[in-house]
């Protein structure tokens, strides 16, 4: 898909839980090889809105266009299916297989090949997984069984399975949660680099803002369900609107912003 083609596009989303509209009329575009962030302050609507996107929440109003089909309602399963990948919060990792062969078992899924005939001396997609695994820094531990990774390399085997599906579209949900700081700027890093490799589009919500600002192409900010600002980092982070939400209006000696 070239860069800058249309992967993902919401018009008009609307959510409300009881009398709270958690997402009140949000409108966004995804494009090819690019990488929008999701951020506003807790209660803003980030989950939501991403539930709706997922295909895990249906919208009280408004369409969801991805990969040119209008997925409006349809349900995870068949918005997989179409070529959209999601990381982290759902994990399909097998503890007692080694880290090659969950790589190995995502790509013989992928190929359409039944993964119950996937044995431990399975041989298909060796070279493939290998690869998938140095792309990822794992290389050195492929052979390890998987339920045996630190915590930031269950997140870098969770991506190259992921991966391994060829998403066009990967949806993320706070890929970096629970990390540590310099684990968290690795993930990242490696994600914004398979992104300009392989022209996925990325979508993901984080409150870690060092890896929104230093990643992210685009931001959309939330701020009680609806869109605050939109636009790119060096001027979202100037918008006295977005700064007002995240500060009070106090702005930190290094300029920065912080949500937790
Ligand atoms: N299942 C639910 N039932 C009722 N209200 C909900 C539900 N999920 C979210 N809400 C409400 O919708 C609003 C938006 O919540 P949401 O979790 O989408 O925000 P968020 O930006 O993801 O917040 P956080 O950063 O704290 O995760 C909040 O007022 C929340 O209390």
């Amino acid at each position: 898909m070239a860069a800058g083609a249309v992967v993902l596009k919401a018009e008009g989303l609307v959510k409300a839980w009881g009398g709270v509209r958690a997402v009140d009329d949000v409108s966004l575009v995804v494009e090819a090889g690019r990488m929008l962030a999701l951020i506003g302050p807790n209660g803003a609507g980030k989950s939501t809105c991403f539930g709706l996107l997922n295909g895990e929440l249906m919208p009280d109003a408004g369409r969801v266009t991805m990969l040119g089909q209008d997925v409006t309602g349809w349900p995870p399963r068949r918005i997989r299916r179409l070529g959209v990948g999601r990381t982290f919060q759902i994990t399909r990792i097998f503890a007692s297989m080694t880290v090659r062969e969950n790589v190995q078992a995502a790509l013989i899924a992928h190929a359409g090949a039944s993964t119950r005939l996937f044995g431990r001396a399975d041989r298909r997609h060796l070279a493939e997984a290998a690869a998938l695994l140095d792309r990822v820094g794992l290389g050195a531990l492929a052979l390890r069984p998987a339920g045996e990774l630190a915590y930031g390399d269950v997140k870098r085997l969770e991506l190259a399975i992921a991966i391994a599906n060829r998403p066009k579209l990967l949806l993320m949900d706070e890929p970096t949660a629970g990390m540590a700081p310099a684990e968290r700027a690795g993930l990242m890093q490696l994600v914004a680099g398979l992104v300009r490799e392989t022209g996925l589009g990325v979508l993901f919500t984080e409150h870690d803002m060092d890896a929104v600002f230093a990643h992210a192409d685009r931001l959309m900010v939330l701020n009680r369900g609806q869109v605050l600002a939109e636009g790119r980092p060096e001027d979202v982070r100037g918008d006295p609107r977005v700064r007002e939400v995240y500060l009070g209006g106090h702005q930190p000696p290094d300029g920065g912003m912080q949500t937790t």
